[in-house]
């Protein structure tokens, strides 16, 4: 398992080794004293599953407030996303900057996210399944959002020619600037 610095403090790009032989390949996913080794040391307490159907279905960008914030660690088994991680912690020399990196099925690399960020993607092959495991429980109550196109970010989202799928949710999230609720 490789662990790489994504270029904002915090942000863990995770490349697990894959065994391919004829029958196909095995892979150990998350392996607990490999991250402990690398000093890294949380607890994940839920897998959650999505499967985006059109090409440009964009989820975020979302994040829980304390008690439930969530560090996240995000892989893709079918298809491929751009996963991107925008820092919300207030006294972040980084504040408002982003990490954008390419997941797929093909590169089997992973996005570490810790709390104090905002987390969206866009999935850029149709039928992407994304995987990713957190380290406090859903909670509606404290679940939240940033709009994805808000200027300040600067994120560019590859669009396709149809457009971007969106929940209802995801289309009134407050800019940065309007964020009532980010970390200190
Ligand atoms: C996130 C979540 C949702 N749900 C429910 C709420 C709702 O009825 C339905 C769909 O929820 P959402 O529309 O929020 O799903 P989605 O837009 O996929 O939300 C996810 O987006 C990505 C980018 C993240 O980072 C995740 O943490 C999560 O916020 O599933 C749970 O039961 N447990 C959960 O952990």
């Amino acid at each position: 398992m490789q662990f790489e610095d994504a270029e904002i403090s915090g942000v863990k790009i995770v490349t697990p080794k894959k065994h391919g032989d004829a029958r196909g390949f095995f892979s150990e996913v998350y392996k607990q004293s490999e991250w402990r080794a690398a000093g890294l040391d949380y607890t994940f307490v839920q897998d959650n599953h999505s499967l985006s159907g059109p090409v440009g279905t964009l989820r975020g960008l979302h994040f829980q407030t304390p008690p439930f914030a969530q560090d996240k660690l995000v892989r893709v088994v079918r298809g491929r996303i751009l996963d991107v991680a925008v820092d919300i912690r207030r006294s972040s020399p980084t504040f408002g900057k982003h990490v954008a990196v390419e997941l797929s099925a093909q590169n089997w690399r992973q996005l570490f996210i810790p709390a104090g960020f905002a987390h969206g993607f866009v999935t850029l092959e149709p039928d992407t399944e994304v995987l990713y495991k957190v380290t406090a429980f859903y909670s509606g109550a404290h679940d939240r959002g940033l709009a994805f196109d808000d200027p300040e970010l600067g994120i560019t989202w590859p669009t396709p020619p149809g457009g971007l799928l969106l929940s209802e949710k995801d289309k009134h999230w407050p800019r940065l600037r309007d964020l009532a609720e980010a970390f200190a």
